[in-house]
């Protein structure tokens, strides 16, 4: 007969079983584990085991960083109830900074940049007549643009005898690139996306950490410094700050890959000016030129030609940073109230003159 056991000598006589089982299913579900997170049981006190010791070149890294900002360097209190600037946008609604005189402390900006010793490259293309521009351009950057910083020029032209010898600061270096001149203006403007991209590839990458595209009919006025960095930057157009989005000049034609609806649009950017760590520079100007290409079978030309594709790209890729105006001003309009400094502008050019086509 079946010896009939009360609840609590069965739980007594059952418990080496029920350890038994605990252990053999801890076991199981631990090797599973091992086995399927590719750990093997001997690294599992590595991750076990705190290390409060960082690796020394890390402690290093640090001490520099707290010596050379946090005890040197003195500034105003920023102001959490204050708006730097209360007469113009200051942020996106997708949270992108917008650069004006006013919202940084260049003092700041420099201690952060600076220490990291960064390489930032710029394109310039001067094809034709427009060589005429290197030297104001190059002598006017030497003053004002990323002053204190590693700047690797590189002069597109099809005139490499044409580049004028401009005397340049420390770090900074200069690298002609001979490329051969297209017929019409149009091209040789929207052309620059191709061979940024092609000679990101070859060397660019190599080369810079930053890359900051721009046009050579311009002159720096005043400081241009590393506020502008950010992974991706897109500069407001001068002319068209105040408009409503339907009076942008946006490539309007469906059949165009530039193309933006009129109820859509966030700012008219400025063909000029691109910029951005190296690696988004690459995937702008790849596909602005993909979609160049796409253009060209459909025997289309977006109004604004590369400029316009431009656009349709920060439409979907939204940039990181923004220059106000200030950035990239064009000598044609009067300086208005908003703009404290004109860094950045236009020569003012005759076209016909300069241009190989009209
Ligand atoms: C301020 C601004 O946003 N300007 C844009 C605007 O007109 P822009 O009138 O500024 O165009 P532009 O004549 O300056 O041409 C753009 C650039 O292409 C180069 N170039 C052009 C012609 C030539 O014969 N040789 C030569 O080297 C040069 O670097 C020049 O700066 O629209 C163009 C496209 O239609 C570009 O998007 C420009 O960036
Ligand atoms: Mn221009």
């Amino acid at each position: 007969m079946a010896q009939q056991l009360s609840p609590g000598t069965m739980l007594k006589k059952g418990r080496p079983c029920l350890v038994f089982g605990f252990t053999v299913t801890v076991g199981m579900f631990t090797a599973v584990y091992v086995f399927h997170s590719n750990r093997t049981l001997v690294s599992v006190p590595k991750y076990t085991t705190p290390n409060p010791e960082p690796a020394p070149i890390q402690r290093e890294e640090v001490a520099v960083r707290i010596d050379s900002y946090s005890t040197s360097l003195r500034y105003p209190q920023p102001k959490s109830l204050m708006s730097p600037r209360s007469d113009v946008m200051t942020v996106t609604p997708w949270l992108a900074p917008v650069v004006w005189d006013g919202t940084f402390d260049s003092s700041i900006i420099d201690s952060l940049y600076q220490p990291q010793n960064l390489r930032i490259g710029t394109t310039v293309f001067a094809i034709g007549k427009y060589t005429r521009f290197i030297k104001g351009f190059l002598e006017t950057a030497e003053k004002h643009f990323l002053v204190g910083y590693k700047v690797n020029y590189y002069i597109f032209t099809d005139k490499p005898e044409d580049v004028p010898s401009v005397a340049l600061g420390p770090q900074r270096n200069l690298s002609v690139i001979t490329v051969s001149k297209f017929f019409r203006w149009q091209e040789i403007s929207m052309r620059r996306m191709e061979r940024i991209l092609n000679t990101i590839e070859e060397r660019l990458l190599k080369e810079v950490d930053y890359l900051y595209c721009l046009d050579v009919d311009m002159l720096f006025h005043n400081h241009w410094g590393a506020e502008v960095l950010s992974t991706l930057v897109a500069a407001i157009h001068p002319g068209y700050y105040k408009n409503p989005r339907e009076e942008f000049p946006y490539e309007r034609r469906p059949a165009s890959q530039a193309y933006v609806p009129w109820d859509q649009g966030d700012f008219y950017y400025a063909g000029a000016m691109i910029g951005g760590l190296i690696e988004n520079v690459r995937a702008l100007t790849r596909t602005c030129h993909q979609a160049i290409l796409i253009d060209k079978q459909n025997n289309i030309e977006a109004a604004w030609q590369e400029e316009s594709h431009l656009n349709k790209y920060f439409l979907q890729h939204k940039p990181t940073k923004l220059l106000s105006p200030e950035y990239l001003w064009d000598d044609t309009k009067p300086k208005l109230p908003e703009i404290h400094f004109i860094r950045f502008s236009t020569v003012l050019k005759n076209y016909a003159e300069v241009r190989e086509n009209v």
